[in-house]
């Protein structure tokens, strides 16, 4: 079984060459499909560094957001197994033995990382933003009848397949709860496995703000309701 690693990335010059050491470090046969998005920070010269037969580097020419960059990257994908990894140090490719298990084991056919269940540590951070991700993620459970912890969870892990049959059409962080209604339309076996999470402030690149949430909010009642 070989695992396609998506990283959307977008300014991400203090962290692209750790996250991907990091992935690369990783004992699972994989590939690793880097989306820049349009950075201008630097991040693209150091892309053309890492480029190599198992790192496959694609191009945004304009600023679309990560579910555009997941889009590409997903078109491009040869795995069996696809895997969404942000570009910052914030989620663990350490953790990917314990997302692809229950695939592995013929279980699951996708399988969320959780930020909140079981006994990994985490960095302590923003209330609000741990309400807005609740809130979320309970609206969203209400209307797909699913009772997920973390809704918007970057690691997100899918059979090839699963993919195949859905199209991106959010550019932005909207992807989430998009993709969260599409598979719940669909006949597939979603888990959840705790994972260790170490979120970053302002201060160290974190872009998501309060107007991501309204439009997450937007996107749980336009694919869960109009679709
Ligand atoms: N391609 C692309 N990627 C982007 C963009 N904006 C942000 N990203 C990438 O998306 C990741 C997360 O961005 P942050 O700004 O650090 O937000 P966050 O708080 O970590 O986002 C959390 O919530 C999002 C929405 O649910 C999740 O998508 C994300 O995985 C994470 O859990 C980073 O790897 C960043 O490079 C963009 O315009 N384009």
């Amino acid at each position: 079984m070989k695992l396609s690693v998506v990283i959307p990335i977008y300014n991400e010059k203090e962290t692209i060459r750790a996250i991907h050491a990091a992935v690369q470090a990783v004992p699972i046969d994989k590939e690793i499909i880097l989306v820049d998005d349009y950075s201008t920070d630097g991040t693209r010269e150091i892309l053309n560094e890492l480029a190599s037969p198992s790192t496959r580097v694609l191009l945004h020419e304009r600023n679309m957001g990560k579910g555009a960059a997941l889009r590409t990257g997903f078109g491009n994908v040869l795995g069996d197994i696809v895997i969404i990894q942000d570009a910052d140090l914030e989620y663990d490719p350490q953790e990917y033995a314990k997302l692809t298990r229950p695939i592995l084991e013929g279980k699951a056919d996708v399988v969320y990382g959780s930020r909140f269940v079981t006994g990994e540590y985490r960095r302590v951070l923003f209330f609000w933003h741990m309400l807005g991700n609740k809130f979320l993620t309970l609206l969203s459970n209400m209307m797909t009848n699913m009772n997920l912890t973390d809704m918007e969870t970057c690691y997100k892990v899918f059979r090839r397949e699963v993919l195949e049959n859905i199209t991106i059409e959010e550019n932005r962080f909207g992807f989430e709860p998009e993709i969260t209604a599409k598979i719940a339309k669909m006949n597939v076996r979603i888990y959840e496995v705790g994972i260790s999470y170490s979120g970053r402030t302002y201060k160290e690149g974190k872009k998501i703000g309060w107007k991501d949430g309204v439009a997450a909010l937007k996107c749980i009642l336009k694919y869960n309701l109009l679709r």
